[in-house]
């Protein structure tokens, strides 16, 4: 294992969701767990006016996500914990306010011996991340003369390919590009970094993982909840932005990039960037409208409990065209993948809650024994990244009995059925590694463009388009009707659902 130095890490916008629900439990976590450097402090930064007091009492104390994970035998941890919490808070005046910011990192680090290793954690509006670059470089706090320093940001990374090269060169202004790590929780997630492994470390799949054998790819994430007390940031965002840009096509790069020479950040980094450089951008509106689907849920009844609409949902604006729902089907322009397609899908409000993704292999190409069904013939490699995290293979076995009548069987394996194995969670897993300067899970700058540059283009045809429709879709369904068309020939989706508005035909809200 890693050493992990003794460290200090500086969390802008302390006050905030993200901070209380996911960070400070994720380094609790670290903390019982004992993954932290034996010198270890928290100094969160926001405008609101509190105390240390006060904010160790909302984050931990208080805490209704810290509490839903505490046992009793965690009652001595919480309160040592609270004491490594401290907070300073920055008015509008960057100037004074800055200064007072580093007098007391100084001062915390030379009473806690830090060793003027810093990590800044931005968990605040995107907006500000390089105002805070920029502040910190002029206090001298992004040098590495005297001990490390890393910037960590939280998506959304721009809004566009424009804003996201913006927002590159304007944080390397005052960082370098090894000193910042721009966070994908999914690239936490032990079943997505299990990805690698399953294809490297196998010999049994790489052999078959490619256009020879695999007839298309077919991913979904799909989510019961709906858009929360977020409508605001979301209706500027929508599902391509939110969930597509990000974390799935960070999964599609694990998925198509050719074997790193080995594990090493950067090794794995080149051969997603490459993976991302060959997904074949779509420009003709054709092309846009045929390959991707555009939905929104609407009212509905979910187990007898009436449901809003997403246009009802607070923040959100009652005529929104914002997606809920997001399909794109694509293809890869490169040796390996060539012609085979991909569909890709994710949306809020969908009966349960799954990530998975599923190779379909192609069916033999002699047929010995007559099957009907083509959609249940072909093998499939199904990795549930969430949740019963594991891996399903289909294949067909022989019916017992008389003549060669063929049914699909499952080799299934879960993760729950490792002993022995505490399955870090996504932040816990981020946290660390950046504590540790372990950029692999991190995007790089150069994979987040070219993300983007894949993107652009279907949101400028959903933002301006003149065929563009959205399609609206009951919550608690599995999207618009239509979006089951999309997989071509005589498959569909693995999990095709009810479609409970207008089932006979599309349901158009816009
Ligand atoms: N919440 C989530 O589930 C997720 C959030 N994110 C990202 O994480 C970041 C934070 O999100 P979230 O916690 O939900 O947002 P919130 O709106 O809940 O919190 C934003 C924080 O920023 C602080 N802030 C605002 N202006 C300033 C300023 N000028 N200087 C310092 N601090 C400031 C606010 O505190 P105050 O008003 O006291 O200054 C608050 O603490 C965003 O970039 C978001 O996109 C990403 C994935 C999921
Ligand atoms: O980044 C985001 O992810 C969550 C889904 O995360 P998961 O780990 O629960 O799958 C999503 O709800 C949110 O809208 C998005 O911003």
């Amino acid at each position: 294992m890693n050493k992990t130095a003794n460290q200090m890490l500086i969390i802008f916008g302390a006050s905030g969701d993200l901070t209380a629900r996911k960070l400070i439990p994720a380094i609790y976590n670290l903390y019982k767990g004992k993954h932290l450097p034996e010198n270890f402090v928290v100094l969160g930064a926001s405008r609101s006016s509190i105390t240390d007091g006060e904010f160790r009492k909302k984050v931990v104390h208080e805490s209704e996500f810290l509490k839903s994970s505490l046992g009793k035998e965690d009652q001595d941890f919480v309160s040592t914990f609270a004491d490594k919490l401290f907070y300073e808070d920055l008015g509008d005046d960057y100037d004074t306010d800055y200064d007072r910011l580093s007098k007391r990192i100084g001062d915390l680090n030379n009473k806690y011996h830090t060793e003027n290793n810093y990590i800044f954690y931005l968990s605040t509006p995107p907006s500000l991340y390089e105002a805070i670059a920029k502040n910190l470089s002029d206090k001298g706090l992004n040098s590495e003369a005297n001990g490390w320093k890393r910037i960590l940001i939280e998506k959304p990374f721009g809004y566009s390919l424009q804003t996201a090269q913006d927002l590159n060169k304007g944080l390397q202004k005052y960082f370098k590009e090894k000193q910042i790590y721009r966070i994908d929780h999914y690239l936490g997630k032990e079943t997505v970094q299990n990805l690698l492994v399953t294809r490297f470390a196998n010999s049994i799949f790489e052999p078959l993982w490619n256009r020879n054998y695999i007839h298309h790819v077919e991913i979904t994430n799909a989510e019961t909840v709906g858009v929360e007390k977020r409508g605001g940031y979301y209706d500027k965002s929508g599902a391509l932005r939110d969930m597509f840009q990000s974390h799935l096509l960070q999964i599609v790069s694990l998925i198509v990039m050719e074997p790193p020479i080995n594990s090493n950040a950067e090794e794995i980094r080149n051969e997603k960037v490459k993976a991302l450089k060959s997904l074949r951008i779509m420009t003709d509106e054709k092309t846009l409208f045929d390959h991707t689907i555009k939905g929104q849920y609407v009212a509905s009844e979910i187990d007898g409990e009436k449901v809003k609409g997403y246009r009802e949902e607070e923040g959100v604006d009652a005529n929104s065209k914002t997606e809920t729902f997001a399909a794109v089907k694509f293809f890869v322009d490169n040796w390996r993948w060539s012609d085979v397609p991909f569909y890709v899908r994710t949306a809020k409000r969908m009966p349960t809650k799954v990530t998975e993704v599923v190779i379909h292999f192609k069916t033999p190409h002699h047929q010995v024994f007559k099957e009907k069904d083509i959609a249940n013939k072909d093998n499939k490699l199904i990795i549930r990244i969430q949740p019963d995290e594991g891996i399903l293979i289909k294949f067909g076995v022989k019916v017992p009995g008389q003549g060669f009548k063929v049914e699909r069987a499952n080799l299934d394996f879960y993760y729950s059925s490792l002993v022995d194995t505490n399955i870090m969670q996504a932040y816990e897993r981020l946290l660390l590694d950046a504590m540790q300067g372990d950029a692999t899970l991190y995007a790089r700058a150069d994979e987040v463009e070219a993300a983007w540059a894949f993107v652009d283009p279907i949101l400028n045809y959903w933002e301006n388009g003149e065929d563009v429709k959205t399609y609206g879709y009951s919550a608690g369904a599995w999207g618009p009707k239509n979006s089951d068309g999309l997989i071509e020939g005589e498959y569909t989706w693995r999990n095709p659902g009810p479609h409970l508005v207008d089932d006979s035909g599309f349901c158009v809200i816009c």
